[in-house]
Formats: C-alpha cells, sequence, structure tokens
C-alpha cells in the first residue's frame, strides 16, 4: 500500500484556473518526499485534496489506503497535518492547543514532551497564543501535528517562518519521524533543505506533475547536467561562453563565472575559453543542484533557461 496515491486527479476553480491537472502521485510508506514547485503550481490545492478540505473536479486519491473524499475520518485518525496558514486559537495557551488535539485525536500524548520536541520554549508554551511570532506559531502548529504518532505527516511548508536554526531543528525532526517509520510528505521553496532529507521529489509546474524521481535521478534525466565555476582575476567583458557545444548556460558573478554544462565534458572547454581571456585562480565542479533541476523542469518559457532566478547576476542562456 502507499501512503498517497492521486488517479487522474484534477481540481478547477471556476472555468479559468486549473490548479491541478491529472495528477497522478504516488508516495511509497516510509518516505520522506519533497513536494516541489513555484508559487501558484497547485501543490496546496492538491494537499487540500488529499485532506478533504477541498473537493476534486475530477479523479481520486487514496490516503494510506483510504478515499480522501469517502473515509476522511479514517484518514485523519492516522494523519498529522500542517496546513497552509495553520489556525490558532488566540486565546489558548500553546500547551492547550497540544492538549486539545490529543482530545479529538484521542491520543496519549504529552503536550511537553511534544513541544520539548519542536523547540517551543516552556514560558512561551504556557502564554495564550495570540501573541506568538511567526516563527512560534509555526513551531506550535508542527508540535500540533505530530499528537498521536501518526503514519503519516503531510506539512504545507513547514520551514514557514522559521529562522535557519528552526531551519535546522526542523530537518532534524523529520529525519527522526522517518526513522519512526512515518512517511513524510511536505512542500517547500527551500530547496537545499528539500536536497538534504529527501528520499525523493515531486515538481509540480502549472497543475501538472512534471518530475517525480529521486534527485539522482532527477539529475540523470536531465541529462547528467553538471556546473563548473571558475574564480577568475577579473572577468573578461567579450567572454562567451554560449557557443560552446554542451554549456547550458552561464553567469558571471563578482569574480566567479559559472557555466552549467549539459554535457559533462564540456566544462574543459569552459576552462580552456576562460583561461584564454584571464587567469584562473581556482575551480570548483559540482553536479547540478536541486535548484538548477527545478528551473529546468519548471522553466515556463522554454527560451529563458534562467527560469525563475532571482539574483541580479548576468546570465546568458544558451
Ligand atoms: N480557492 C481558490 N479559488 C480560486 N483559485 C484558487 C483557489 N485556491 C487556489 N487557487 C488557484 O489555484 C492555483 C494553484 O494554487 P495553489 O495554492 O495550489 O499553488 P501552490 O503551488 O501551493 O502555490 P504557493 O507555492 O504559492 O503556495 C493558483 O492559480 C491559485 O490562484
Amino acid at each position: 500500500m502507499s501512503a498517497i496515491d492521486t488517479h487522474d486527479l484534477t481540481k478547477r476553480f471556476g472555468d479559468d484556473v486549473l490548479a491541478v491537472d491529472s495528477l497522478d502521485l504516488t508516495v511509497e510508506t516510509g518516505e520522506i518526499f519533497g513536494f516541489l514547485g513555484p508559487n501558484g503550481a497547485g501543490k496546496s490545492t492538491t494537499i487540500n485534496v488529499l485532506l478533504d478540505f477541498i473537493r476534486p473536479t475530477e479523479g481520486s486519491a487514496e490516503v494510506l489506503g483510504h478515499d480522501a473524499q469517502r473515509e476522511t475520518q479514517a484518514i485523519r485518525e492516522r494523519v498529522g497535518v500542517l496546513p497552509e496558514g495553520a489556525t490558532l486559537y488566540d486565546r489558548l495557551t500553546g500547551r492547550e492547543h497540544v492538549a486539545w488535539v490529543a482530545e479529538t485525536k484521542d491520543a496519549d500524548a504529552d503536550p511537553d514532551a511534544i513541544l520539548d520536541r519542536v523547540g517551543l520554549d516552556r514560558q512561551d508554551r504556557k502564554r495564550r497564543a495570540g501573541g506568538y511570532s511567526k516563527g512560534m506559531s509555526q513551531r506550535l502548529a508542527l508540535g500540533m501535528a505530530l499528537v498521536g504518532e501518526p503514519d503519516l505527516l503531510i506539512l504545507d511548508e513547514p520551514s514557514s517562518g522559521l529562522d535557519p536554526n528552526g531551519i535546522q531543528e526542523m530537518r532534524d525532526l523529520l529525519r527522526e519521524e522517518a526513522e519512526r517509520g512515518t512517511t513524510v510528505f511536505f512542500s517547500s521553496h527551500i530547496l537545499p533543505q528539500v536536497e538534504a532529507i529527501c528520499d525523493r521529489v515531486g515538481i509540480m509546474s502549472d497543475g501538472r506533475l512534471v518530475a517525480e524521481d529521486t534527485i539522482a535521478g532527477l539529475r540523470e534525466g536531465a541529462g547528467g547536467t553538471s556546473q563548473i565555476t571558475a574564480t577568475v582575476d577579473r572577468v573578461p567583458a567579450d567572454l562567451d561562453l554560449g557557443a560552446l557545444a554542451g554549456v547550458e548556460r552561464w553567469s558571471a558573478d563578482g569574480n566567479a563565472v559559472t557555466a552549467v554544462c549539459s554535457d559533462p565534458g564540456a566544462k574543459i572547454d569552459v576552462l580552456k575559453r576562460v583561461d584564454e581571456a584571464a587567469t584562473i585562480l581556482d575551480i570548483q565542479s559540482a553536479e547540478a543542484s536541486l535548484e538548477d533541476l527545478f528551473n529546468r523542469y519548471t522553466d515556463a518559457d522554454p527560451g529563458d533557461a534562467t527560469g525563475g532566478e532571482t539574483d541580479d547576476s548576468p546570465e546568458v542562456a544558451v
């Protein structure tokens, strides 16, 4: 049995918005699965269908072997959920929130032990949640998802609002949960975090699943894309790496010249070309990061190979 299985799942909002388009997604029991995609790709809509917060237009979804629309109660008993923009009750303390979830789930849970795990301070958990910071609220919401040792965690942007320490703690916690046998399904925009912990990822774009694989599998599927960065004394104004065969795109940032190559053999040609025009001080070679792969799979305009990059460095698509 898979933890999550969708068949031809489609969700339209009105006549104009096709939020999820014929989605066939499988998340295996026990894996950590990262659900990725640009803003508006359909991730939250999919999660909301899995949790029966909204109904699909067509198709079906199963969670832990139960129909997501007809067997909602059986699913809720065994799933821990961190929804997008989780709602807290201003007047309840953090501790009371966890105790309340334990009561509704009929779970034998120790609120303090759970709040220790998510790092909500002993003093803070006694305060009303109405005064919580974003990060505190997020930690509490995650704690609520952990109540009852669920078989499956469905987390919509679990790192949202967390500081770098909090993000690291979240990563450790998801690993611990997976080691306990929990399936972890989460959406995220923090790609290095996803790369560090996921067994597999699914990438959504415009409502469609455009990739579903391990990160190694995605690299292979993307033609073994790899990257070379040369630190130079100065970047020559007329440098043109785009003319080289096997170079997918390149950029110059400060004194670093980076080329992303669809053919790893092109890295030597890149170095030769840079070396002709400048003095190379250092070289770093790397496989394609998840960010590179994400850009490749979600590029809305095939002519724009920079697909969603946000830094200001000049970047040249080939
Ligand atoms: N209740 C709604 N009514 C109308 N359109 C909606 C509704 N919910 C989502 N949409 C639309 O569906 C599409 C998918 O949105 P969704 O929230 O699922 O994306 P997402 O991948 O979770 O994005 P983000 O990363 O920004 O959270 C978007 O075009 C969005 O505007």
